[in-house]
């Protein structure tokens, strides 16, 4: 199938990649020129594991074609559509701004039998809306909506290895013709049983926010417990544990801490009230409200115990922060929990040299004013605290007596429950955590 993927960030540069791996014939279409040069290049514009290969592998086969110039999308049978739809200054409600650009600037080029598929997560409704741009461009092609569920990080992995597909397409022919389209498309992941729904263009669209919000209702429904555990000397990790082995709760997305960030969870479950209230159902949502609450309120608690760690004065003190991205094995820094709460901590008077494996240069773009260092070494040298914020393999595994010889002080806030305290506390360390004794 001769595939285009408009819009190449962390969605669209894996998935074409990904495409082209499987074998079909992909033209990735960026507006940002720079991005292009890299991805044309073989080389991968953020970090995520195993895309490098891959590029490397589709340029080797001639597969993958990379471009700005969106006329070349002429000839092309299937557009998929994964350009961002963040957050509205200033309001919760979705950017769609570059989803009408690209589907806009497409049209002119779409020709009968072609099939335009939206990626990006949208308020519902924006398929229909979108489905009668296409229709009064080119009545012979059809809008399906795709939503996308991969995490980065796994992101190669969980498209090339989907544990579901949704699709999204109108009643009759033109319906059945998209259905046809998709399916060739992911021939593979269909051939190894993965679960397929299809379904209308609202519930499509519905289900991909659904996921998300469950998603972060989980991370903080044990958030709010561990605000409990904390007054009451509970550990909230346990707490986790022992629900999480009756089936029906489930171990994952249990992991109490510093809270979920990201390009995703926070502006979709903002969004999504936003929608619904715009759709008359105000009420419905409005436990979203206080699922936000709660993981903002972690960013403060964070702040909070790092002053009490530092005998309540954060004034002069050096904070070395270990982890900046929003999650480990990613460098993406939106709406990360990590640099916000280095970014509070410096604005309160704390001296912030921090360290991340891959997410230093985004930091620093957002945040010019924090000080970098180039390893958990360097920026942990004698400082009168420690806070590990993004729980990355290599922090895990450090070794608190060794470090414990860097530091000025051995005061450690695990931001992310992923230390064991009886090691750190063993080597000497005043150990502190969310949730946790
Ligand atoms: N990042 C993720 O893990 C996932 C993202 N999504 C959704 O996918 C969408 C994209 O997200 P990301 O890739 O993270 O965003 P991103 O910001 O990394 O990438 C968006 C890309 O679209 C490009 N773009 C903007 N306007 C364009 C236009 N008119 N024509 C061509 N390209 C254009 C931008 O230059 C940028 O490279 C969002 O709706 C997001 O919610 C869904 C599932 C996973
Ligand atoms: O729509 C999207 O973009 C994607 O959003 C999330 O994926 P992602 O944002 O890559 O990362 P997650 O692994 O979901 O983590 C999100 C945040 O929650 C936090 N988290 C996660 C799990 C947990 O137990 N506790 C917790 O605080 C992470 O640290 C991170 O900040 C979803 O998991 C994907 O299915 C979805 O496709």
């Amino acid at each position: 199938m001769r595939i285009t993927v408009i819009g190449c960030g962390y969605l669209g540069a894996v998935h074409a990649a990904c495409m082209a791996e499987l074998g079909h014939e992909v033209l990735g279409i960026d507006v940002d020129q720079a991005k292009i040069d890299l991805l044309a290049a073989g080389r991968a514009p953020f970090y995520e594991p195993g895309l490098p290969e891959l590029l490397t592998s589709a340029n080797a086969t001639g597969r993958l074609r990379f471009t700005t110039d969106m006329s070349e999308a002429a000839g092309y049978d299937a557009h998929f559509i994964a350009v961002g739809t963040p957050q509205k200054k200033g309001e919760y409600a979705a950017d769609l701004t570059y989803v009408d650009a690209a589907v806009a600037s497409l049209a002119p080029h779409l020709a009968p039998g072609n099939v335009v598929i939206g990626k990006s997560t949208v308020p519902v409704g924006t398929a229909r809306r979108l489905a009668g741009i296409v229709a009064a461009a080119q009545p012979e092609a059809v809008l399906a909506w795709n939503p996308e569920f991969l995490r980065e990080g796994f992101a190669v992995e969980d498209t090339l290895r989907p544990d579901r597909l949704v699709y999204g397409v109108p009643d009759g022919a033109a319906g059945e013709h998209a259905k046809a389209v998709l399916d060739e498309i992911y021939a593979t992941a269909l051939g190894n049983e993965t679960p397929l729904v299809v379904t209308g263009y609202e519930t499509a669209e519905l289900v991909k926010v659904s996921a998300n919000a469950f998603l972060a209702t989980k991370i903080s429904f044990i958030n709010a417990i561990a605000e409990v555990a904390d007054v009451t000397g509970a550990d909230v990790t346990a707490i986790a544990d022992a629900i999480g082995y009756d089936a029906r709760i489930g171990r994952r997305f249990l992991n109490a801490g510093l809270g979920f960030g990201g390009g995703c969870l926070p502006k979709d479950i903002r969004a999504f009230q936003a929608r619904a209230g715009e759709l008359g159902a105000d009420q419905a949502l409005t436990f979203l409200r206080e699922v936000d609450a709660i993981n903002m309120r972690r960013r403060s608690r964070a702040v909070d115990l790092t002053r009490e760690l530092l005998d309540d004065s954060l004034l002069g003190k050096k904070v070395a922060v270990l982890g900046l991205a929003f999650k480990p094995e990613s460098d993406d820094v939106r709406d990360s929990p990590a640099l916000d709460v280095a970014s509070q901590l410096r604005s309160q008077g704390a001296r912030v040299v921090a360290y991340d494996p891959e997410a230093v240069p985004n930091a620093q773009r957002l945040h010019p004013e924090l000080d970098f260092a180039s390893s958990a070494e360097e920026a942990a040298a004698d400082a009168d605290a420690v806070v590990l914020l993004t729980e990355w393999k290599q922090f895990r595994a450090l070794d608190p007596e060794a470090f414990g010889r860097v530091v000025g002080n051995r005061n450690i806030l695990d931001g992310r429950n992923c230390l064991s305290p009886e090691e750190w506390r063993a080597a000497g360390w005043r150990y502190r955590a969310l949730g946790r004794p």
